[in-house]
């Protein structure tokens, strides 16, 4: 390994891929049976030596045990520019990309071992799986694992048989519920008003999300990444296009 930085030209795919074919995807039966340490191997506990020592009671070790449990996701990171961001930000927090396109997914990875590389003891924090947001989330976090949930920039889909390829939908908003724990938040940008209205509405029906006010949203030092450093959110930059923020917050069962 080089700690070259992969060029995005090589990894272009088109810029769909139907959430609803099959994509034979990898995901554990739960997440207690999803192995983080090849994702953050800075992260594995050093309780996992002791247990491996000659004089420790036999125990059947499935997968090595963890520091920290991943809490911010970003689901349809595209190129992971907000995982780079946030990472020297918040080195001790685990986040995840999720991407279902492979050579974007791949693009991700190269560039996370590169980083490594070339800064020892930083990226450890960030890491990316290719899956499908629509399909096995709760196969790889527990109840109220979240801390954060990024929809940074999702596809359109415009035509009306396509909304139900949305990311943001009320059987999904059910899983969101279920991953992310009380006061934790969603952050949702779009440039494109239609879906920016739809993603509110379902949101503002839910009953377990609460929209934060515009006034506090500012205050939240996320929010200047969230604009603009995605490579989606620096393409409407470019073009001097509209961008159309909400972020609510998970709240209890009433
Ligand atoms: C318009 S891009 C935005 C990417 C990134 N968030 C940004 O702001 O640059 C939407 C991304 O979501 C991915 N995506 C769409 N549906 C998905 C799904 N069901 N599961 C995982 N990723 C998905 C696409 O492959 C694409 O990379």
């Amino acid at each position: 390994m080089s700690g070259k930085l992969p060029q995005k030209k090589f990894f272009r795919q088109r810029a769909h891929s139907n959430p609803f074919s099959d994509h034979h995807l990898d995901y554990p039966k739960s997440p207690t049976e999803m192995d983080w340490s090849t994702h953050y191997p800075a992260f594995v506990s050093e309780e996992n030596s002791s247990e491996l020592s000659l004089n420790a009671p036999i125990k059947q070790v499935d997968r090595p045990l963890m520091k920290k449990k991943v809490e911010f996701a970003d689901l349809g990171c595209g190129y992971g520019g907000l995982l780079f961001s946030l990472s020297t930000l918040y080195p001790e927090t685990l986040m995840l990309g999720m991407e279902i396109r492979v050579k974007v997914e791949e693009y991700v990875r190269e560039k996370i071992i590169a980083l490594r590389l070339q800064h020892p003891g930083q990226y450890q924090n960030i890491s990316i799986i290719r899956m499908n947001v629509m399909k096995f989330l709760p196969n790889f976090f527990e109840k109220g694992q979240l801390s954060k949930m990024f929809f940074l920039f999702p596809d359109p889909h415009f035509k009306t048989r396509k909304h139900k390829a949305r990311v943001i939908t009320n059987q999904l908003l059910a899983e969101y519920a279920y991953v992310l724990r009380v006061g934790g938040i969603i952050y949702t940008i779009s440039d494109v008003k239609d879906l920016h209205e739809w993603m509110v509405k379902h949101l503002d029906e839910h009953p377990l999300f609460e929209r934060i006010p515009d006034e506090e949203v500012e205050k939240d030092p996320i929010i200047p990444f969230v604009r603009t450093d995605t490579e989606e959110g620096k393409k409407v930059e470019r073009n001097k296009g509209e961008k159309f923020l909400a972020c609510y917050r998970r709240i209890m069962n009433q």
